[in-house]
């Protein structure tokens, strides 16, 4: 027996320890052949004649990268180097006498290459000329919150059938007919605001906007998706669904690198995303499958509404109707599932970012407000506090406020958000554009990721006169005036066939936040007090303001979520 145990010791711990050399050794070789493969890309264009920065064998782009961003916040968004390397080109290619329209980016191994288009034509040529498919990466990220059957993951066939399945469900037409709905969630937000306010016109404590525009944002997803019927029957569950989205979203790695890669991998993380999808499957399902039951029992008395969860219980009753694969009710289940998730995944940050930088530019440009009020007191009737019910009486009036409209788009030109990443394709080419001083050089994009980002484009002072203002009457003046937007240099949502769906749906939001908010409310950033009560001494700037892009696999955030006060502009008597 002994004899025995002495050798099953020795046995495994030699094979333990050589398992894990050969493991390692084998992790090492295949991420030098990787480094060598990537760092050979560049090195192959650059032989060619294309246009590429600095290059080294052991740091790529790395150091470059380092330099462009020493200035930076270590918390600034990704966003923001696109940008760094368009302000910068002169110095980054000092051989190139116009700015090259692709800029090859080698942060390998913390990015998979990159391909930065970095003129509109060639945003034009990868987004709407050819729709290129999305970055595996985009499809990998969603996986844990929809298993990819969502809108967003889909390509091909499926996904043209189910866009246009659920285009109807977010026109204007429709986001119109259902304001007076979402007007309930609005005037909670409202409420919400006010409660933080001072006494007698005072300012209140600050607080962090965002928390409370992330409510809303999430809100009115769920409002628009199900309605207020289905909505109801999910009451007692929405903050547990909510929190369940939001912390897989938190949790949500873009690139996996070797600095995250166990944090990828961790089973923490792994299980969180896994008990976040069951709350999801458990949660919205009994929901779902009685919707299918009611809009599929014959004679039943259950209207088919214009809601998505409706759209999507049909196309799924067309599909099954046709006999087609995977249409059991657990499938819808998984499907509907999927479809939400994509909602709020895509839905609830960005917008709710967005309400928070326009009211950031409000307060600091007060002729703008000044106009905006002018413009609701005219449009929407002199009386702020009847605000929510003449807008219930004419949902139209939102559509005819054509200053905050415009507001709205300078403001997102100035901060946008998201852009798009798309998979280069073997024997696809980047077309130098006409005029570009490189017309007709056909730039690979096979093995690079197409990061379109529409900081790129909202900063080009070339597409953009007076660039660093902010200057709302831009998207005002007639076509012929020199400050008018060139065609689709605005990307705030992209553009092209998988451009954003649910664009009408985040504008109206904004607009009736706006609404609201403006007449009846001052609100400011307060980052001094906020630095008191937070005990932060390290204030950290971009383009001399406190708020600023963060985030790195989601989408941007304002810093802190931007501290604010607010005061009642007419103190209750
Ligand atoms: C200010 C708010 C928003 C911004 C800045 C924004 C931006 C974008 C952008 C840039 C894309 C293209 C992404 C890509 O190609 O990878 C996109 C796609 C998408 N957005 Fe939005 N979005 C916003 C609000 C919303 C809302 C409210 C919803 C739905 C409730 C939504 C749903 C989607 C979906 C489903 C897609 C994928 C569409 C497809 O692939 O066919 N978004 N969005």
């Amino acid at each position: 027996m002994a004899i025995l145990a002495i050798d099953s010791d020795t046995f495994s711990g030699r094979h333990v320890a050589w398992a894990a050399g050969l493991l390692l050794a084998t992790v090492v070789v295949h991420f030098l052949h990787r480094g060598y493969q990537v760092r050979s890309m560049y090195r192959t264009l650059q032989n060619q004649g294309f246009p590429v920065m600095e290059h080294s064998w052991v740091l790529g782009h790395l150091k470059i990268v380092g330099k462009l961003l020493q200035d930076m916040p270590s918390d600034a968004h990704g966003n923001y180097l696109p940008m760094l390397i368009l302000e910068n080109w002169r110095t980054l290619y000092p051989n190139c006498t116009q700015r090259p329209p692709v800029v090859y980016l080698d942060m390998w191994p913390f990015a998979q290459p990159l391909l930065l288009p970095m003129t509109l034509p060639v945003a034009v040529q990868v987004t709407q000329e050819r729709s290129l498919i999305k970055a595996l990466e985009q499809k990998d990220i969603l996986h844990p919150l929809t298993r990819n059957r969502d809108i967003s993951s889909m390509e091909g066939a499926e996904w043209k059938l189910w866009r246009k399945r659920l285009n109807p469900g977010f026109s204007i037409q429709t986001i119109t007919g259902r304001i007076p709905d979402l007007m309930d969630e609005v005037e909670k937000f409202y409420a919400a605001l006010e409660s933080r306010a001072g006494p007698n016109g005072t300012w209140g404590a600050v607080f962090p906007l965002e928390t409370e525009t992330i409510k809303l944002a999430l809100s009115i997803i769920f409002r628009f998706f199900f309605g207020p019927r289905v909505q109801a029957r999910l009451a007692d569950k929405q903050a547990e669904l909510e929190n369940a989205v939001v912390d897989s979203v938190k949790r949500m790695i873009f690139f996996i690198h070797i600095g995250n890669f166990l944090t990828y991998w961790g089973p923490w993380r792994r299980f969180k995303l896994w008990r976040n999808y069951r709350t999801m499957m458990s949660g919205f399902g009994p929901v779902l499958e009685q919707r299918l039951t009611e809009l599929t029992q014959q004679g039943g008395d259950e209207k088919r509404t214009d809601t998505l969860v409706d759209a999507i219980v049909e196309g799924f009753q067309v599909d099954r109707e046709n006999g087609e694969p995977n249409t059991s009710d657990d499938d819808f289940i998984e499907l509907a599932v999927g479809q939400i998730g994509t909602f709020i995944f895509a839905g609830h940050d960005t917008t709710a970012s967005a309400i928070c930088w326009v009211l950031h530019l409000l307060a600091q440009h007060p002729d703008v407000l000044a106009r905006m009020r002018a413009e609701h007191d005219a449009v929407l009737g002199p009386d702020p506090a009847q605000v929510a019910a003449a807008i219930r009486a004419n949902p139209h009036l939102i559509n005819t406020l054509t200053y905050t409209n415009a507001v709205i788009k300078e403001t997102t030109r100035v901060n946008p958000n998201v852009g798009t990443m798309r998979r280069g394709e073997p024997g696809y080419f980047i077309t130098g554009p006409q005029g570009s001083g490189y017309e007709g050089m056909q730039f690979p994009t096979y093995g690079f990721v197409v990061w379109s980002n529409p900081f790129s484009y909202h900063r080009d002072p070339e597409l953009w006169p007076r660039v660093h203002e902010f200057l709302p009457e831009r998207f005002l003046v007639a076509d012929n005036d020199p400050l008018h937007p060139q065609k689709d240099a605005w990307r705030f949502f992209e553009m092209g066939p998988r451009n954003c769906i649910g664009q009408y749906l985040a504008l109206t939001e904004i607009k009736l936040a706006l609404a609201i908010i403006v007449r009846q409310l001052d609100i400011e950033c307060a980052w001094d007090e906020w630095d008191r009560k937070t005990g932060n001494k390290k204030a950290r700037s971009v383009w001399q303001d406190r708020a600023y892009h963060v985030g790195t696999d989601s989408p941007p955030h304002v810093k802190d979520g931007m501290p604010v006060h607010i005061r009642l502009r007419q103190p209750k008597q």
